[in-house]
């Protein structure tokens, strides 16, 4: 198995929605959902290194997110708050996963950060305890701490993990940054969908809630995916948009529809995982 240490470079992959169900909405506004993450193999790259002193550093802010709004910065500090750890440490961020694009990337890095800090200072905290924390942070940082395909409830907290059959994906990114929150608040988001039986799902089941209030919102996903669902009818937005996707059960049949892609879309492929990269840390 794979040893972890300063040194290493730490992973943090992006999520697809196989599908997004709003079943509700609790007293505090935030939505019940009943969704399925599957990680893919298109990730940003985290690296730390240790320091002197107990501070939290990120050597590579993001422009437009100030270091200490980032969560990767909010996470490390968590994890020291939370375990009293006086131990500091310099984050560097390779981002590749565009920011307000569905694939959870903020919130994956955050989960990087969790589970390499709290191996690296032997902070000693369980994954459970981990997942719990990163609720803290965001509703989509618990499943990137989980690190297994699985079919999640409650605000994407509550888990029962899949074995998901091998997968390429063509995902098309549309050049705008979709904001979560003005996503769930739309008035016209449907929050009424009837939950389905965890243990009946199956790959190519359900639709994503979010999809119209994205697409009415910004034409580009709507264009983004109107060209996707000609190739590819079961093709689908992730999480809040922006990017939309199509799932192949090989590789060839998406590279095929990845070559027709018209000038001007943004596309890649990815490889679905059978789990993520520190599921076994
Ligand atoms: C929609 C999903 C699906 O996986 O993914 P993304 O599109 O963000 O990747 C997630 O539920 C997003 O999780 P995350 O991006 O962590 O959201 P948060 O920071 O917790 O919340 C941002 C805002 O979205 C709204 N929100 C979020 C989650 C939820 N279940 N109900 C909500 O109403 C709230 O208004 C909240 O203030
Ligand atoms: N390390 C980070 N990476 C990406 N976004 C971050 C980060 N820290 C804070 N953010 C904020 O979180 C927002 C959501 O980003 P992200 O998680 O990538 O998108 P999404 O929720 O659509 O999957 C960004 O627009 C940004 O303002």
């Amino acid at each position: 198995m794979k040893s972890w240490t300063w040194d290493s470079d730490w992973p943090a992959p992006a999520k697809l929605n196989l599908f997004l169900h709003v079943v509700g909405r609790r007293a505090d506004g935030y939505h019940l959902l009943q969704t399925v993450f599957r990680f893919i193999d298109r990730a940003d790259t985290l690296r730390f290194a240790p320091r002197a002193d107990d501070r939290i550093v990120l050597a590579t802010p993001i422009p437009g997110v100030p270091p200490d709004s980032d969560l990767t910065v909010r996470a490390a500090r968590l994890l020291q708050q939370a375990t009293g750890c006086t131990q500091g440490a310099t984050i560097s961020l390779d981002k590749r996963l565009p920011m307000g694009g569905g694939l959870g990337g903020g919130s994956s890095d955050a989960a990087t950060v969790l589970l390499a800090l709290n191996h690296l200072w032997q902070t000693g905290l369980s994954r459970p305890a981990l997942e719990k924390l990163g609720l803290g942070l965001g509703a989509d940082v618990p499943v990137f701490v989980h690190g297994r395909n699985t079919f999640a409830e409650g605000v994407g907290e509550a888990f029962t993990d899949l074995e998901l059959p091998a997968a390429s994906y063509l995902v098309l990114h549309p050049a705008v940054n979709v904001p979560t929150a003005a996503i769930f608040g739309a008035p016209e988001l449907r929050r009424d969908t009837p939950p389905i039986e965890t243990a009946k799902w199956r790959p190519g089941q359900g639709h994503n809630d979010l999809e119209a209030v994205a697409c009415s919102k910004f034409p580009e996903v709507a264009t983004h995916l109107a060209w996707l669902k000609q190739h590819a009818p079961e093709a689908m937005m992730t999480g809040s948009g922006a990017c939309v996707f199509a799932g192949f059960a090989r590789r060839s049949a998406a590279e095929a529809v990845f070559r027709a892609l018209p000038a001007g879309f943004d596309g890649w492929l990815a490889d679905g995982l059978a789990e993520h990269p520190l599921a076994k840390i």
